[in-house]
C-alpha cells in the first residue's frame, strides 16, 4: 500500500506547525480544533505552502524535502484539492468547470473523461447549469469532480460538508466512501466533527496545537472524551 509520509515544520506568525507522522493510504482524516493546523498540512501536501523544513512523500514520490533542495510544484503533484467552499468558476457551466480541470489531450479524451466524471459524480442532468443554479451538496459534486478530472494520486479535502445540512452530510459521507473505495485512491480529510471521522476513517491523526497529539483508527483515537478539560471546543 501507498503510504503518505509528512515530517515538517512551518512558521505561520506566532503559531507553530510541527507534525511528523506516515499513514497507509485509504481514507484518513485531520481532526483537531479550529486553528490547531489542518488546513496548513492539506496546504504543504498540495504545495500551496512551502514548509520551512522536513520531508513529504506518497509512495515513491517526493514532494518535499528541504535537505535535497526538493519542491515539487503543485501543478506537478498530481494531488487534487477542495477547499471549503468548493471554488467553482462562477461564469462556467458544471461541464466546463470540470473540462477546465482535464488534461487537453484531444477532444475526444476531453469528452470521454468528462462523461466519466460526470457519470461518477451523477451530475449528468446538471452538466448546462451554473454553480448559482446548484445546491450545496451539488456544487460540492463538481468541485470533487474537478479534482479527480486529472486523476491524481491523492485527494485533499477541507472541510468538505461544512456548508450542507445534516441530511445531506450523511448521504455525502457514504458518496464519499463509495468514491475512495471504487477509485483505490488516498483521500486525506480535514474534519473537526467527531461522527463524521467515525463514519468515515480508516486512520486518525488528531492534533492540537500545531503537533499530533495520537494516530490510529477512529475508534481508538476518539474515543469518548473525559468530562473535564476543554473538549468543548471539538465537536463531540
Ligand atoms: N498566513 C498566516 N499567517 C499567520 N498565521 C497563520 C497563517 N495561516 C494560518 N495561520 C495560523 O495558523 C494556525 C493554523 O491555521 P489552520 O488554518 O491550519 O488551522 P485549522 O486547524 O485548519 O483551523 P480551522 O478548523 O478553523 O479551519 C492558526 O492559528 C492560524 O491563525
Amino acid at each position: 500500500m501507498v503510504k503518505l509520509a509528512v515530517s515538517i515544520q512551518k512558521h505561520l506568525g506566532e503559531f507553530r506547525l510541527s507534525v511528523d507522522f506516515a499513514v497507509e493510504c485509504g481514507l484518513t482524516i485531520l481532526f483537531g480544533p479550529s486553528g490547531c493546523g489542518k488546513s496548513s498540512i492539506l496546504s504543504t501536501i498540495a504545495g500551496l505552502l512551502r514548509p520551512d523544513s522536513g520531508r513529504i512523500a506518497l509512495g515513491e514520490e517526493v514532494f518535499f524535502d528541504s535537505a535535497c533542495g526538493i519542491h515539487v510544484s503543485p501543478q506537478r503533484r498530481r494531488v487534487g484539492l477542495v477547499f471549503q467552499n468548493y471554488a467553482l468558476f462562477p461564469h462556467l457551466n458544471v461541464e466546463r468547470n470540470i473540462c477546465f480541470a482535464i488534461d487537453r489531450e484531444s477532444q475526444d479524451f476531453q469528452r470521454k473523461r468528462l462523461r466519466e466524471l460526470l457519470a461518477l459524480l451523477r451530475l449528468e442532468s446538471l452538466a448546462h447549469r451554473y454553480p448559482a443554479e446548484l445546491s450545496g451538496g451539488q456544487q460540492q459534486r463538481v468541485a470533487v469532480a474537478r479534482a479527480l478530472a486529472p486523476h491524481p494520486h491523492l485527494l485533499l479535502l477541507d472541510e468538505p460538508f461544512s456548508a450542507l445540512d445534516p441530511e445531506l452530510r450523511e448521504e455525502l459521507r457514504d458518496e464519499l466512501k463509495r468514491l475512495q473505495i471504487q477509485l483505490a485512491l488516498p483521500i486525506v480529510m480535514v474534519t473537526h466533527t467527531r461522527s463524521e471521522a467515525l463514519q468515515l476513517a480508516d486512520t486518525v491523526v488528531r492534533l492540537e496545537f500545531g503537533q499530533v497529539m495520537a494516530l490510529g483508527s477512529a475508534a481508538a483515537v476518539l474515543s469518548p472524551p473525559p468530562r473535564t478539560g476543554n473538549n468543548a471546543r471539538f465537536s463531540w
